[in-house]
């Protein structure tokens, strides 16, 4: 049986397309892949079988280096994946992932238009306007499975491209995988949950708990059953046995039981090749700094081809972009009209003990701004009793000898205390009212630079979450595309929202609300475009590092009130307590907020310490959000 095997299976290094040896993956404590050895022959389809959770996933992705393997090693078309100058990740596999992984605002035509971009494909694909989210389950997979046969890869490497497609095209399937790979050029390796259409497959090879418990032509495989189902079952039975026999120890997992299995197996079962490959050298692979060099560059192609890909669903979700282009336009409107303007009509109780209508007193009344202030006159028991009841916001009070005490006070060149006291208006403020807001001094280029930064963190916080959870993220990298590629290309996508939204926000601010600008034009628009991208790669750093939506969400928002509090946007800085003035100091916010400032108010220039301070301060932190972004973006996968 194993000589049978040996016939068909080619063990030379160079004839098979992919060779995985001893390997072990985890997540966490998890071990997943337990010292896995499988071997893909060179032009073959290799049926990839196993129950769910056994693993089938994770070493797939293994296999075109979306996931780094613990252990062991593992050959890809000559070389490891994601090996400097090697095409796989890239050109050379055709990568169709579990998830459907595409863009529901595609057309079937963009999509194949996308990854033919990233191949670097110029031959015109056939028109297909239907969006991707109006086809049928069964469609979108073969939209899904044309996207990875697209640039006639050596590789495919297919996990469930049949689940939930009817049996005619399940069959289409399989008769173009067998078709493909007569010529020997084209490996196959594919899972699948339906075990009996693996039939049609070369080889195939059944794993479980993270092992392969058998690899051999399905024949072979099948030689004491009559179907590859009972032959699966048949295998895990005695493969249980043989781990109830060895269960005294206590440690007995995945690794274990394929080794004892391995051991004790006898010519009857279909264990059709020794995967051990202690015996097998691994060899030495090695590329020179050129390759290394061009290998590291991004790729314009593929940041070009990604920027089109979200300018294409920025274009198929009108609405949406209308709002995020108005957002900060009606947020700025809204705190123009409803904030830092003068109060009015608030009610003051005014106490005047003078009662000639030519007093003092009364010309001093009349001078109040009356549109601001309703002046409600009153005993001062009255007065202060309605202020004690909430019905006005202060008193205004005058002494029964106002007039000729500030007569004497402007006559007389020394008085007594109590001329002044007499001579004096004397206001009293419910300081339990909100009227002490009014006393701070509020500014909106500062609201305007907190906007910017924050719509931008709102806007790039979920780029990846959402890519990475429907497999897109992972596609892509398949397909060549660097995490480095990907920053570029939310920035600079990301950068053409936020250059529309700054310039409708100072249009308004400008000549709608008429704040003055008493500098340079330029230099407001780059910083406030430096705070933007500062926003984006916040986004880009909560992306990168978060998977799930909600708390993608939840850490942009739980940044914002702390970074409010701190920036002294809302009190000054200089009321800060000392530990927390240097973190304040130190955020991308507060020396921006006061370069602004000095541009627009005092219209200081880049040779002033106070405006330059904020530009470099700004430039740091993009430097490093866009760095720290890669790291865990390149960490993550
Ligand atoms: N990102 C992850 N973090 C933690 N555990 C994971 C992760 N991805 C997979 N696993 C676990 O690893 C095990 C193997 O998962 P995998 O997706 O490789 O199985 P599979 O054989 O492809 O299953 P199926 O046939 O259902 O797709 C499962 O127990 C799964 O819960």
């Amino acid at each position: 049986m194993k000589a049978d095997l040996e016939a068909s299976l080619p063990a030379g290094q160079g004839e098979y397309a992919i060779r995985c040896r001893d390997v072990c993956r985890s997540y966490g404590n998890l071990k997943v892949l337990s010292n896995l050895n499988l071997t893909v022959p060179q032009g073959h389809i290799y049926g990839l079988l196993g129950p769910s959770g056994c693993g089938k996933t994770t070493l797939l992705k293994c296999m075109v280096g979306t996931l780094k393997i613990s252990r062991g090693n593992i050959t890809v078309l000559g070389k490891p994946p994601a090996f400097p100058g090697h095409d796989v990740p890239g050109r050379m596999v055709g990568y169709m992932p579990q998830e459907l992984a595409l863009y529901n605002e595609f057309t079937i035509s963009d999509t194949l238009t996308f990854f033919g971009r990233i191949h670097g494909l110029t031959s015109k694909e056939r028109k297909k306007n239907s969006l991707v989210r109006n086809l049928s389950g069964g469609q979108r997979r073969r939209v899904s499975l044309g996207a990875a046969l697209l640039q006639n890869p050596e590789l495919l490497i297919l996990d469930e491209p049949t689940v939930g497609v009817d049996p005619v095209l399940r069959a289409k399937i399989w008769q173009h995988l067998v078709e493909i790979v007569k010529t020997g050029k084209v490996s196959v390796i594919i899972t699948t949950h339906y075990i009996e259409e693996a039939r049609q497959a070369n080889v195939v090879g059944l794993m479980r708990n993270g092992c392969l418990l058998a690899e051999g032509p399905p024949e072979a495989v099948m030689k004491q059953h009559s179907t590859l189902e009972q032959a699966f079952l048949q295998l895990c039975q005695t493969s249980d046995q043989v781990d109830s026999k060895q269960g005294s120890s206590p440690q007995a997992g995945p690794l274990e039981n394929s080794q004892s299995f391995e051991s004790g197996r006898d010519e009857s079962r279909p264990i059709l090749r020794d995967g051990s490959g202690a015996a097998d050298e691994v060899p030495k692979y090695s590329a020179d700094w050129k390759v290394r060099a061009r290998h590291v560059v991004p790729k314009w192609r593929n940041i070009s081809a990604l920027m089109i890909k979200t300018m294409v669903r920025m274009k198929r979700m009108p609405g949406s972009l209308c709002f995020q282009f108005l957002l900060p336009v009606i947020q700025v409107s809204l705190i123009c009209l409803c904030v830092g303007g003068d109060p009015k009509g608030i009610e003051v109780a005014v106490v005047n003990n003078e009662t000639s209508p030519s007093a003092y007193s009364q010309s001093l009344l009349s001078f109040l701004d009356n549109s601001s202030v309703h002046q409600v006159p009153l005993s001062h028991t009255d007065a202060f009793e309605g202020i004690y009841n909430g019905e006005y916001w202060g008193v205004i009070g005058f002494g029964q000898n106002f007039t000729s005490y500030l007569t004497k006070r402007m006559m007389q060149r020394q008085v007594s205390r109590e001329v002044v006291d007499g001579g004096s208006v004397h206001v009293w403020l419910d300081m339990t009212s909100k009227m002490h807001f009014f006393s701070f001094d509020f500014n909106l280029l500062v609201i305007v630079n907190v906007i910017t930064f924050y719509l931008a963190v709102g806007l790039t916080a979920l780029s990846f979450v959402i890519e990475r959870k429907e497999g897109l993220l992972d596609r892509c990298w398949v397909a060549g595309v660097s995490p480095l590629e990907t920053m570029l290309a939310h920035l600079f996508s990301q950068l053409f929202v936020i250059s529309v939204q700054i310039l409708l926000l100072l249009l308004f601010i400008l000549l709608v609300f008429k704040i003055p600008n008493e500098g340079s034009l330029v230099l407001v628009i780059i910083i406030i475009v430096l705070q933007g991208i500062t926003g984006i790669s916040f986004g880009l750093v909560i992306s990168a590092a978060i998977d799930d939506e909600q708390n993608a969400n939840q850490a942009a928002l739980g940044v914002f009130y702390p970074n409010l509090i701190i920036s002294g946007i809302i009190w000054p800085v200089e009321c800060i307590p000392y530990p927390l003035r240097y973190i304040s100091l130190a955020l991308p916010q507060t020396y921006a907020s006061e370069a602004l400032r000095c541009i627009m108010y005092r219209g200081w220039g880049l040779s002033r310490m106070m405006v330059w301070r904020g530009f470099a301060v700004t430039l740091g932190w993009n430097t490093f959000f866009l760095i720290l972004a890669t790291v865990i973006l390149k960490l993550r996968t």
